[in-house]
């Protein structure tokens, strides 16, 4: 549940620019090799069959503070940035370090296709330095990713001065379908003194908005919900690090059509989670 919304803000913009120069490193897979199969975020298809919803242009941003620490930027980036964020990470998704989906011990697979900058993070490895269990190294995160998380934080801490400020080394992207979800945890496998000092988790949302529940149990009857739009930039830091959330649901049809026509994004939603490791 929203708090209080504050100040109106233009949404941010961002000069993304390509990765060409990027040169993937990376070992013979070691195993899950049939995890390897490509996935796109992207499919082509005539721009009267998109389903989204129509955006004002000159839609505002503005925040709103959902408790101590955790502070939801809405309407933060623009479309054409937003575009962009795609771009970049359907370049990368695509190639040997892209996309795949993730398992837990017992074999069952997460409800969502994974792919990671900076350190690949993994239910089975955690974070690894250097490479996931299919043997693939992580891109580093992109400059200009970077450049927006810092935006972010300094834009939060604005709302809510108590949000720690951090380097994004590490980036979990994660693509859920309009029937993918993510159950209720909390991120904790980040360093210890990254966690105690309660650098923030900086979340950027595009495509298909998700019913976001976060609380301080591990009762999701407990939790309180927020919709998370394409756009929206969400930071929980400080008090909020080790806030309990999860992804109850995906609303298909209802990304921007003007992203959608600029970059193609298939149905579904597109998460990028940036932390301090
Ligand atoms: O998709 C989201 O909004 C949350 C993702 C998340 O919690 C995670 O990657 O740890
Ligand atoms: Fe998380």
């Amino acid at each position: 549940m929203m708090k209080r919304i504050q100040e109106m803000m233009k949404p941010h913009s961002l000069m993304l620019v390509r990765y060409a120069s990027y040169k993937p490193n990376h070992k013979t897979p070691v195993n899950d090799l049939n995890q390897t199969k490509t996935f796109s975020l992207t499919n082509l298809r005539s721009t009267t069959s998109l389903c989204g919803i129509d955006m004002p242009e000159d839609l505002e941003s503005s925040c709103a503070i959902l408790g101590p620490g955790m502070v939801l930027l809405k309407n933060y980036i623009n479309i054409n940035d937003q575009a962009e964020i795609v771009n970049t990470c359907q370049e990368f998704g695509m190639g040997p370090q892209g996309f795949y989906q993730p398992s837990y011990k017992g074999g069952a697979k997460l409800n969502l296709h994974m792919m990671c900058f900076g350190r690949n993070w993994d239910p089975q490895t955690k974070y690894d330095p250097y490479y996931r269990s299919d043997g693939f190294q992580a891109p580093p995160v992109p400059d200009q990713l970077i450049s927006l998380v810092e935006s972010s934080i300094q834009d939060s801490q604005a709302h809510d001065d108590e949000i720690p400020s951090m380097y994004p080394d590490i980036c979990i992207v994660n693509f859920y379908t309009t029937t993918g979800r993510l159950g209720l945890h909390q991120d904790r496998d980040e360093s210890q003194s990254s966690r105690n000092r309660g650098l923030p988790v900086v979340s950027i949302s595009i495509g298909d908005s998700a019913q976001f529940v976060y609380g301080d149990s591990r009762d999701v009857e407990m939790a309180n919900e927020v919709l998370l739009k394409s756009g929206d930039v969400l930071v929980f830091g400080g008090k909020s690090r080790h806030v309990y959330h999860a992804v109850k649901k995906i609303i298909p049809n209802s990304a921007p059509l003007p992203l959608l026509q600029q970059s193609m994004l298939r149905p579904g939603r597109l998460n990028l989670t940036f932390r301090q490791y």
